[in-house]
């Protein structure tokens, strides 16, 4: 029995730009870009990499959440600006995430779907503005969130009108050592059951590993995982931030290949 808000099977559509719309639900859901938007020429080049080989939504930061302050904190509204040349030049639905209600509305002019990071799981403020939209929210699961918390956030966005809702597990903090976070892959099955909400996974800062990305990603699917979200980048050892996690190109066919 369901003690939280969701009580059915919930489908929605993803407007595309000039394509299809994507029913959330029935099409596998397939984000991919790199972590964060460098400039338009490494955006684009990622943009029509991914989509020719099958993703169908396009990932960048414009606004990145960073340990440290001196790490690069993204372009910001000139990332958005970038996001939306490279959505109109290529027909892909695009997501970014929102740190701060301010920028919600300039966010909300250009991305499809409003990312919530793990680091904002609990901002509950984000959360109500968020829920005020008309427009799909990502929300990813918190560092060191269990299932029950990550539900009663997806509530608060929820109460206030807004049941569109992707859930993304993206691993949370354990003691082992070998990969950044820990992949919780029963999150799946666990979400799915209690709140009939699509959820994706997100395998680039679950394992925070490239070699683990590909298997990890076939993983999250065979557990009935509605998509997936993995970073790309044209060059990851030079990349502005989760190099190590990003995959190469070819990386990203071959793992296109083996989920055909
Ligand atoms: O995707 C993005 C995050 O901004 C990134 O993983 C943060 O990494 P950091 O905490 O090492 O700066
Ligand atoms: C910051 C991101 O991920 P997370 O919130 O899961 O760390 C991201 O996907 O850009």
């Amino acid at each position: 029995m369901k003690k939280n808000l969701f009580n059915e099977d919930l489908k929605f559509e993803i407007n595309i730009c000039d394509e299809k719309k994507i029913i959330v639900k029935e099409d596998k859901l397939i984000m991919a870009g790199p972590c964060a938007i460098e400039s338009y020429e490494q955006l684009l080049e990622t943009a029509k990499f991914v989509k020719s080989k099958g993703a169908n939504i396009l990932r960048g930061g414009a606004y990145k959440p960073r340990t440290s302050p001196n790490s690069f904190q993204g372009l910001k509204e000139e990332g958005l600006e970038i996001l939306k040349a490279v959505k109109k030049e290529t027909g892909l639905p695009v997501i970014t995430e929102l740190m701060d209600a301010r920028e919600l509305d300039k966010l909300c002019e250009v991305s499809d779907i409003i990312q919530i990071g793990s680091r904002n799981m609990q901002n509950f403020t984000l959360l109500t503005e968020v829920g005020k939209q008309n427009k799909p929210v990502m929300l990813k699961r918190g560092i060191s969130a269990s299932i029950s918390e990550w539900i009663g956030a997806a509530e608060y966005i929820a109460v206030g009108g807004n049941q569109k809702i992707i859930m993304c597990e993206r691993g949370i903090r354990t003691y082992n050592d070998y990969t950044r976070n820990t992949l919780d892959l029963a999150a799946v099955p666990i979400i799915q059951k209690e709140t009939g909400l699509p959820i994706i996974v997100d395998p680039s800062h679950a394992t925070g590993v490239r070699y683990l990305v590909k298997p990890m990603s076939i993983a999250s699917l065979a557990a009935g995982a509605d998509g997936i979200m993995v970073e790309v980048h044209p060059d990851p050892v030079n990349a502005l931030s989760d190099g190590m996690q990003s995959l190469h190109f070819d990386e990203f066919e071959d793992l296109m290949n083996s989920i055909k």
